[in-house]
């Protein structure tokens, strides 16, 4: 019922789909059963002139056929199953356009739902959450659900009302017979019960194992060029092997187990059609039954057997089901972005203050006691060792994080009041691993600005000093970038990240280590670029190249979480021991 209830709010702008598929429900097998009772009682009333009980058919029936016309009445009843037969079809293909229809429309409102939450969450969830996992909530879970909202919901209503309805008639037409139509039944349910557990249990075991092949295959063809440097081929290749047979074996052994299971299921099922035969002939011979109520005996019980074989499955569904939709709720429930509120309308200065700032991971002290300002059109570096947290640093300043302590101001306002499309379309973050989509180099370049014109990309990329680079492609700006943009370097892909940004209107553009893959003088050249472009931006760099680090007005230097030093290049040899330790290396390395 819970699970009912939960899943009833999936199926709103569709609930006319699925009243009109039960409907049709009901009508086919309203059909079926008269059909049933039409054969019963024609053959009744022709092979011996049975008086039939009395009721609206037999009266009907008597009107239009009798013994003595015998070939005109065969005929005439012959015509009447067939036109009912054809209405029942109208129906159970109602049944199944609107069901269906209810079934793609839902799964594609939540998947809509799911991805449209999920684009909103906020950072801190996509970091945590496993991509394999999310996805799956997006596809198989939804597709769980969508069978069992629109498919298998129709199908167990059919099952009870089509049991119900034919044990009613069937208590009808004979009380005796009609347990012994139904003897073997409880042990059908049972046993489709059972099956359908432990089938769950196998689906479960041949996912995981095509979901380890296709990891192993993924990470074989992306890091392709590990596995070649270090000879792992023959290595990767046994590995993918024995996954490989895995998967067979696991196949194997469910698909065994699904034939098993119809083979004994229709056993049984044939073992009940027998048993209703046997009894119902002997009862024949001994005048308790006519003719006609055997055959509609048979037809019933057979009509009644395959959906009865379905209600241990759909029960065992119903339980995926229920898991399913709690997973995409566990993601509808998270709390999303707010991108409506807060400040839009500021005029930018430029001006950022950070404030004793206190920031940790899972309880672990990241960054302590952070201040330092910097005023509009300044430049300013960052040093530090690894994992000292410049990176995060950054992610409060464009409010991926929230949860800290102390205060970060721009031009003298909380960035907390801010707008965040506000605050990310002011401050350009240019990460040190750049995605590219499995887009043209275009539009990698106009994502965030899809309405920029080829000159205005162009300048980009020039300014990005990777225009010349993108002409050597064949197809230049219509070069295709692979999933993972494999086809470009490192320093390309840098480059064209850092293009993106440079078409934004970004009042300050922060360099996270985003120039490490490009060699000193393009470096420069880039900055020397930006400098004359955009010549009111305020720059922040994260670097560990001191070339680029002492043109700053001010480096920071932060060590383990706090700043240890400040000021500028000559300052800082002064006073940070740190920095003069990179400082010397650097200069003996370029000695
Ligand atoms: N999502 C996270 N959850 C938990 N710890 C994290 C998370 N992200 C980063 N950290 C940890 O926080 C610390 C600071 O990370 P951060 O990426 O800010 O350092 P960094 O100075 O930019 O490092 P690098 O120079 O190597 O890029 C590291 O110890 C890192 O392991």
């Amino acid at each position: 019922m819970n699970l009912l209830k939960k899943a009833y709010v999936y199926t709103e702008n569709y609930r006319n789909n699925l009243i009109i598929s039960y409907f049709a429900v009901i009508f086919s097998t309203i059909f079926y059963l008269l059909i049933s009772q039409v054969i019963r009682i024609s053959i009744d009333i022709l092979s011996h002139n049975i008086e039939a009980k009395n009721g609206i058919i037999t009266s009907f029936l008597r009107q239009i056929i009798n013994r003595e016309n015998f070939l005109e009445s065969l005929l005439i009843s012959s015509v009447l199953i067939v036109t009912l037969t054809i209405i029942r079809g109208v129906f159970t293909f109602l049944r199944s356009i609107h069901s269906n229809v209810a079934a793609e429309g839902i799964a594609k409102s939540l998947r809509d739902k799911l991805y449209g939450h999920i684009s909103k969450l906020n950072y801190e969830y996509h970091i945590k959450a496993s991509t394999g996992d999310t996805i799956q909530r997006c596809t198989s879970d939804i597709n769980t659900v969508r069978r069992f909202l629109a498919l298998q919901s129709t199908e167990l209503f059919n099952s009870i009302f089509m049991f119900i309805l034919v044990v009613i008639l069937m208590f009808n037409m004979n009380v005796k017979m009609t347990f012994i139509g139904i003897v073997l039944m409880p042990i059908i349910v049972i046993y489709s019960y059972y099956f359908s557990k432990k089938v769950h249990f196998l689906f479960t075991e041949v996912d995981e194992s095509e979901a380890n092949l296709s990891t192993a295959l993924e990470e074989n063809i992306s890091g392709v060029r590990v596995v070649r440097a270090f000879g792992m081929q023959a290595y990767e290749i046994e590995k993918f092997d024995l996954k490989n047979k895995d998967l067979k074996e696991k196949i194997f052994k469910l698909i065994n187990y699904i034939g098993n299971y119809w083979s004994i299921s229709s056993l049984i099922a044939l073992t009940q059609n027998a048993v209703v035969l046997i009894f119902g002939a002997f009862m024949v011979v001994d005048g308790k039954l006519t003719l006609g109520t055997l055959v509609a005996f048979t037809l019933l019980v057979n009509q009644m057997l395959f959906p009865i074989r379905q209600v241990g499955r759909i029960l065992g569904d119903m339980s995926k089901a229920k898991v399913s939709i709690g997973r995409i709720e566990e993601i509808l429930d998270e709390e999303a972005e707010n991108y409506d509120e807060g400040i839009t309308d500021h005029e930018f200065k430029g001006y950022i203050e950070f404030k004793n700032v206190n920031f940790s991971y899972d309880k672990r002290p990241i960054l302590k006691n952070i201040s330092f300002t910097i005023k509009p059109n300044e430049k300013i570096a960052i040093l530090g060792t690894t994992g000292s947290g410049k990176s995060t640093l950054m992610y409060l300043l464009t409010r991926l994080y929230s949860n800290y302590t102390g205060t970060i101001t721009l031009d003298g306002i909380d960035i907390k009041k801010f707008n965040k499309h506000y605050i990310r379309k002011n401050i350009g973050l240019i990460l040190q691993e750049p995605f590219l989509f499995a887009k043209t180099i275009q539009e990698n370049i106009s994502v965030a600005r899809p309405d920029a014109d080829f000159k205005e990309i162009e300048l980009a990329a020039d300014i990005s000093s990777v225009h010349s680079g993108i002409l050597e492609f064949d197809k230049g700006y219509e070069t295709l970038v692979g999933e993972k943009g494999v086809s470009l370097s490192g320093g390309q892909k840098q480059r064209i990240s850092i293009a993106r940004k440079v078409l934004t209107d970004a009042k300050v553009i922060i360099f996270d280590d985003s120039l490490s893959a490009v060699d000193i003088e393009t470096d420069m050249n880039i900055r020397n670029n930006l400098k004359n472009f955009k010549k009111d931006a305020t720059t922040i760099l994260i670097s560990h190249r001191i070339s680029t680090l002492k043109e700053a007005d001010k480096i920071l230097v932060l060590e383990n979480g706090e700043i240890t030093a400040m000021g500028d290049h000559n300052d800082l040899l002064k006073i940070s021991s740190l920095y003069k330790k990179i400082n010397d290396i650097q200069k003996n390395q370029s000695a």
